[in-house]
This record gives structure tokens, sequence and C-alpha cells, in this order.
């Protein structure tokens, strides 16, 4: 009953639907309608004459949605046939917060009815919603059959729309849910996801727990607290090793020592629990900046930007011009997270820090092997670093010598913290 409903065109016609059939190019925006448009076909150039589907998960539960929809793409790629292309889409109203569902768009070359049958079956067990796409008229317009399953096991089209163009929206579908998805913006909200998760990680009980003990922090400090920021292997261990001994500091690190044995179980997770893991950590460490920051000045290894900056460029899909615009609130300081006195982030070249990850040939999370395998993405991050505010970070040259990085940094640090 909850589908029939959720089918009927009233419901969905405020709805639009994004599909990325290119990363470097905006996604394909389409509407569904009860007659044909006039304008040009949607897919026209997109398409040959290849079976298409779609698939959107379908569930009024956050984190079993997220955990679906991290399971499916791995699903798919096995069942599916090779000839068939797996595509990110989504369905959004635009402009519209937290309104995104997320699914996959299918181009299947194949000429057996293997993708059929996997879909079939996905429908019959799995909360999703399955469409096909077919092509037909003499104006070849598009039109989308909604499946339903039946009693006897057997898969119907339960409803067709005609698929018309939709105007691209200001804001790009991945920017709407970043809010409480990826990124976290107080303890509580980071803190619930962990707690739903109890009963399918049990990991997250543990940290939970060591949460739980932190230490409050005061806002202000008694020591200045510097936070070096930036891309793997672009010299911060190097710089905050050298930095704590010129200035007598103590130096941190976020997430802290006390989660590394949780850190690879729950970088596995889809972003909603990972995100909300590594935001717990920085209140872990920021309850220990405030405990040492009252007998010296404290440096930090990696804190709120990274966690920020990270999560914003993974989830924006496409262009560099697809983040939220400079000043948006998603770049906004968590209001219950301690605030250091300076952040600095470290600024390489891509050549210069290829070198530096070949020489130091040590093994690299997943996300930095994609980092060097995707200049965009690269881009994505140093981009969302220099949009955070409160504090803002202070882009500094990392290629010199680590001698010239750390008198650089010195200065800075003398200048803003009268150090
Ligand atoms: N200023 C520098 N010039 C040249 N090489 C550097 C410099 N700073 C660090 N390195 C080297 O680059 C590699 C990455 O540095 P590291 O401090 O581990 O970076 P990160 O902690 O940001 O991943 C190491 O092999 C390190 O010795
Ligand atoms: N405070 C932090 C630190 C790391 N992270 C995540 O951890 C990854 C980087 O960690 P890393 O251990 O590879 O970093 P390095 O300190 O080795 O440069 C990033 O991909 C971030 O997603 C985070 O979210 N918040």
């Amino acid at each position: 009953m909850a589908r029939r409903m959720m089918s009927r065109l009233g419901q969905w016609s405020s709805y639009v639907f994004a599909v990325d059939f290119d990363t470097n190019s905006d996604p394909i925006y389409f509407a569904l309608a009860s007659k044909q448009s006039e304008r040009p076909q949607v897919f026209r150039n997109v398409l040959a004459d290849e079976k298409c589907y779609s698939l959107h998960v379908q569930s009024d539960d956050k984190i079993e949605r997220a955990k679906f929809y991290g399971g499916l793409k791995k699903k798919l790629s096995k069942e599916l046939p090779p000839e068939c292309t797996i595509l990110e889409m989504s369905i959004f109203q635009p402009n519209v917060k937290d309104s995104v569902i997320k699914g996959y768009f299918l181009k299947d070359a194949s000429k057996s009815s293997a993708t059929e049958r996997v879909l079939g079956e996905l429908l019959r067990n799995d909360p999703v919603y399955v469409c096909s796409y077919l092509c037909g008229g003499e104006d070849r317009q598009w039109s989308q059959h909604l499946w339903s399953n039946t009693e006897d096991g057997w898969v119907e089209v339960l409803e067709k729309y005609c698929v018309v163009p939709a105007e691209k929206p200001v804001h790009h579908p991945s920017t709407l849910s970043i809010i409480n998805y990826d990124v976290f913006y107080s303890f509580e909200d980071a803190y619930k996801v962990l707690q739903q998760c109890v009963d399918i990680i049990p990991e997250s009980k543990a940290v939970l727990e060591l949460v739980d003990q932190r230490l409050e922090s005061k806002e202000k400090t008694d020591f200045p607290v510097i936070v070096i920021e930036g891309l793997d292997a672009t010299g911060k261990t190097t710089l905050t090793e050298s930095l704590t001994e010129a200035l007598g500091a103590t130096l941190l690190k976020s997430p802290p020592q006390c989660l590394s044995p949780w850190r690879a179980r729950f970088d596995t997770e889809p972003p909603l629990i990972r995100r909300a893991f590594y935001a717990l950590g920085n209140y872990l460490t920021a309850g220990q900046i405030g405990q040492e920051a009252r007998q010296a000045p404290v440096i930090v290894d990696r804190y709120w930007h990274s966690t920020a900056a990270y999560a914003i460029a993974t989830a924006v899909g496409g262009k560099l011009g697809n983040l939220p615009q400079a000043g948006s609130e998603v770049y906004g300081w968590p209001g219950d997270l301690l605030r250091p006195s300076l952040v600095l982030m470290l600024s390489l070249s891509s050549q210069e820090r290829m070198r530096r990850l070949q020489v130091r040939g040590q093994d690299k999370t997943m996300e930095e092997e994609e980092l060097e395998a995707n200049h965009l993405f690269r881009q994505k991050v140093e981009e969302a670093y220099q949009r955070i505010e409160g504090p803002a970070c202070i882009t500094v040259d990392a290629s010199p010598s680590p001698d010239q990085v750390l008198q650089q940094v010195l200065l800075l640090i003398r200048e803003k913290c009268h150090l």
C-alpha cells in the first residue's frame, strides 16, 4: 500500500531525477509527466539502443538506507552481466534539503535477461523501487515503467510515466543531504548515529563507552592550540613533531590513539556511519586538548577541517563547481566543539605530493588512494578546506625544506598567537 501511494504521479511530480552519465559534466536531469514534452528527448545524446533500468532505496530508517545503499553497488557489480554499466542517480526535490533518495541507473547492453532476473530478485527481497525505461513511438520518446511484485512471484509493470527534461537545479542534489549525513554539527547528532548502530556494528558500543568518558573542554584554553591540516604526505607528521619540540608543546591528533582499534572497522562503513565515528573522534581529542592546553601549547595533527573537508568532497559528486558556495552553512564550525587558536593547511603541488608518497611507500587508506587516482577529488578536498570557517585555515606552502617550513610556521604562530 505504501509503495502504491508513493508511486502516484502526484507524489513524484515535484521530484527530479538526476543521472551521472559523466562525472565531468552535469547530470542529466529529468522529471515524470503524464504527457510527453515537445522539447528534445532527454536521453537522446547519452543512450544508444540499450535497455535501461533504475533502482532506488526505499526505507524510512536512515541507517538501513545508508547500509543498504552501500552494499547495493557491490551486489550489483557482482551479479549483473559485465555489459551492464552502473551509474549513480538520485531523486530529489530541487533545492529542498533532505529530500534526496539515492539509487543507481543501469545501462544494459547485454543480450540476456540476467539483469531483469537480478532486479526482480531485489524487488522481491529488498527495500527498493525498480523502474525500466523504454524508448518508443515515432518520435522515440522515453517512458519510465515502475515495477511491482505480484503474489505468485512475477514482476509486473505498475505504472508508466513519460520522461520529460527538467531544469538544472541551483544546488547540486548531492549538497542537499550533507548536514547530518556526511557532516555532523553537534556531538549529539554524531552520537545518535552510533547509538543506532549498536545492534548491527557491535564495535559501536566500545566507541560510545570511550566517548562517554571523554573530558569536557572549556571554550577558552590557557595556551594556544595550533592545528596542522593538509592532504596525506604534505608533511603534517614531520612538521607537527618539529613544532612540538620547538615550542615545548604537547602533540595530539584526531582521531585520537584510543580509537585506533576501531578505525579500520569504521572505514569500511558507509559515509553516514564512518563520518559519525570521525566526528566523535574530534570531541575526544577536544577533551584532551582542553586538559593539555592548561600546561603548554598544543599542536594537533588533523582535526575538524579534515573531518568536514573530506566528507564534503566525497559527498559532492562531479565538478568542483558543484561544491556548496563559500559561506554556506555546511562550512560552519560545530557550536559545541572546542575551537583552536590557529589552523594551518599545508599545500603542495600534486607532483611533489606524489613524489613524497612514493618515497614514503606506506599503505594508504582507500580514500587516499582515491585522491591519487582522482585529481578532481583532491581539488575538492583542498577547496573545501579553504571554505571552512570559525577558524578558517591559513594555507602554508609546504614545498621548501622541512626546516624552512618549520621556520615559516613558527613566524606565523608568533604573529597570530603571540607565542
Ligand atoms: N618539507 C619537506 N620536504 C621534503 N620532504 C618532506 C618534507 N616534509 C616531509 N617530507 C617527507 O615527505 C613524506 C611525507 O611526510 P609526512 O610528514 O609523513 O606527511 P603527512 O603526515 O602529512 O602524511 C615523508 O617521507 C617525509 O619525510
Ligand atoms: N580528524 C579527522 C582525521 C581523519 N579523517 C579521515 O581520515 C582520512 C585521513 O587519514 P590518514 O590517516 O590517511 O591521514 P594521515 O594523517 O596519514 O595523513 C581522511 O580520509 C578523512 O576522511 C577525518 O575524517 N577526520
